[in-house]
């Protein structure tokens, strides 16, 4: 793996990265030494079991949490050296987040949901951006919902909203937590075949922490975590082998060791 700080082919990177809750006999370590780094350009899983550090690793990598040591770059950047305006900053202008609750405003029509991130800024949209989102808007289906307030729509149309408003501002990588947690099967399938377009047509990097095997499976690439630690990094797998790695997991042995397949 390549770790040198600002190398081209990482979006993301992290060092020596640990995080700890509490202290004494109440101390949680949420992640144990971890450094990886997430690849430009791809589509990347993060799988383990509950409570191994899933959330809490993209919570770091984002800014949105701190670690207890370590260092977290993005691109060249190391955003761990940031003060609070420069990283609330860096994550408005660089960073997309899809949640699994989509987290529209409910005030907001969807156009307004999806300028938001430029309004926050204190930024106008120029035309090129517009007719951006305008295009965004027919791909993502939904150019005929424009005005509409986000309790108006389905729970698959909320979260196309919500992939737009990630897009609108061509972050250097999209967040994901659980994008299909709140959706049946086949919106779910929906909503990661269109990540994996714009990975594959804009060359968007995405990195998506999951629980679902199908989720993780439209991934160019699986990191699995257990007890803080990235125990395997493998290339695309199918849903099978996901499922397979994970029981291992589970059963606290993972086959085949850390190595990427
Ligand atoms: N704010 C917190 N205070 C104390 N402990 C925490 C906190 N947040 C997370 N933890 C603990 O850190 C560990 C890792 O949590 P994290 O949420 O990152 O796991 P996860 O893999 O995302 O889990 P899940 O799949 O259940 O969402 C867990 O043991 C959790 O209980």
């Amino acid at each position: 793996m390549q770790t040198t700080p600002g190398a081209r082919e990482m979006v993301a990177l992290v060092a020596d990265l640990s995080k700890q809750y509490g202290a004494g006999e109440q101390r949680v370590r949420a992640l144990d030494d971890v450094s990886i780094g997430i690849a430009r350009g791809q589509f990347t899983a993060i799988m383990g079991p509950s409570g191994s550090g899933k959330s809490t690793l993209m919570h770091v990598m984002a800014g949105l949490d701190t670690p207890t040591s370590g260092r977290v770059w993005l691109g060249s950047d190391e955003i761990t050296r940031l003060g609070d305006a420069a990283l609330t900053r860096l994550r408005r202008r660089r960073i997309g987040f899809v949640f699994q609750s989509f987290n529209l405003v409910p005030t907001l029509d969807v156009r307004g949901n999806i300028l938001l991130p430029f309004h926050l800024d204190g930024v106008k949209p120029d035309r090129e951006t517009l007719a951006r989102i305008d295009a965004l808007l027919g791909s993502l289906g939904l150019a005929d919902r424009a005005s509409h307030r986000p309790h108006e729509l389905s729970g698959g149309q909320q979260q196309r909203v919500a992939i737009a408003r990630a897009l609108a501002t061509q972050p250097d990588i999209i967040f994901a937590d659980e994008p299909t947690g709140a959706l049946d099967t086949r919106t779910g399938r929906e909503v990661l075949g269109l990540l994996r377009s714009a990975v594959a047509q804009s060359g968007q990097s995405i990195a998506m922490v999951t629980h679902d095997p199908i989720a993780a499976s439209h991934a160019d690439r699986i990191l699995f975590l257990a007890d803080g630690r990235i125990v395997a990094d493998r290339g695309a797998m199918s849903p099978e082998q996901i499922s397979e790695t994970m029981l291992g997991l589970e059963r606290g042995a993972v086959a085949g060791g850390g190595s990427r397949a």
